[in-house]
């Protein structure tokens, strides 16, 4: 069974629709990119599924039960973590302070942070002092420690050199090993499709694409037709 569906989901702001009709299926273990250019409803889409804004067609079912009515809290009690656009750490909290808020158990955090050994030296610094690329992992090793079974990932690289995100590319790889359906929203689309299995472009507001990400990487024409919304 598919950790995270969506059937013809439609999210709509202010006046009305900015992305719709998206249906997909990302199983346990599994990464799921959805590329496209500014503005397309990518983020929106990723706030309908976790409950940011209400979605306002469609169904979301996490493990097989739908979760489209259900409050933010809610889903995430399922296993959905959101890891939104911007560092989402709490600066002044220390690195282990911003553990702690996700792990359920002292084991669970010492596993998460033994897999950074660059925070496991900074475990009392408070995470304003991190550079950029430590406090994504801050934010990484905080999805470790909870497990989760869906994870979406929003422009983790915002603000980050290509060459930093690169060091970070295999942590999302291991989230999904450990059993998470991951959907990456990425704007280094090729470093994106370079790690998942399935691809979706979306283009003004619409799947302008769904399909083998080696497809897209491979196909630069196909790609480059998909982004102009013409699949
Ligand atoms: N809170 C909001 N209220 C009204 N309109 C919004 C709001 N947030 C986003 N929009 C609009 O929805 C559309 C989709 O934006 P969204 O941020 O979801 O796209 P995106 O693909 O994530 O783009 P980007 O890569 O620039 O973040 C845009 O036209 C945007 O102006």
């Amino acid at each position: 069974m598919s950790s995270l569906v969506l059937d013809n989901v439609t999210v709509s702001r202010g006046a009305g629709p900015v992305i719709s009709g998206v249906s997909l299926a990302v199983g346990r273990g599994e990464v799921t990119a959805l590329v496209g250019p500014n503005g397309a409803g990518k983020t929106s889409l990723l706030d309908g599924i976790s409950g940011v804004v209400g979605i306002s067609g469609g169904r979301i079912l996490l493990d097989g039960e739908p979760v489209e009515r259900l409050s933010r809290v809610a889903r995430v009690r399922r296993g959905l973590l959101h890891i939104e656009q911007g560092r989402a750490v709490f600066p002044s909290l220390t690195v282990r302070e911003n553990l702690s808020l996700t792990a359920r158990t002292g084991a669970d955090l010492d596993a998460a942070i033994g897999r950074f050994p660059e925070l496991e030296k900074r475990i009392n610094s408070p995470a304003a002092l991190l550079s950029g690329g430590e406090q994504q992992m801050v934010v990484l090793a905080r999805a470790f420690a909870a497990k989760p079974r869906v994870l979406l990932i929003d422009e983790m690289s915002l603000g980050l050199a290509p060459v930093v995100f690169m060091r970070l590319l295999p942590y999302v790889e291991e989230l999904a090993q450990a059993g998470a359906g991951v959907l990456l929203v990425e704007q280094f689309t090729h470093l994106a499709l370079g790690i998942a299995q399935e691809a979706l472009v979306v283009a003004g507001g619409k799947v302008g694409y769904h399909g083998p990400a080696a497809a897209l990487r491979d196909d630069s024409e196909l790609l480059h037709r998909a982004y102009l919304g013409g699949g």
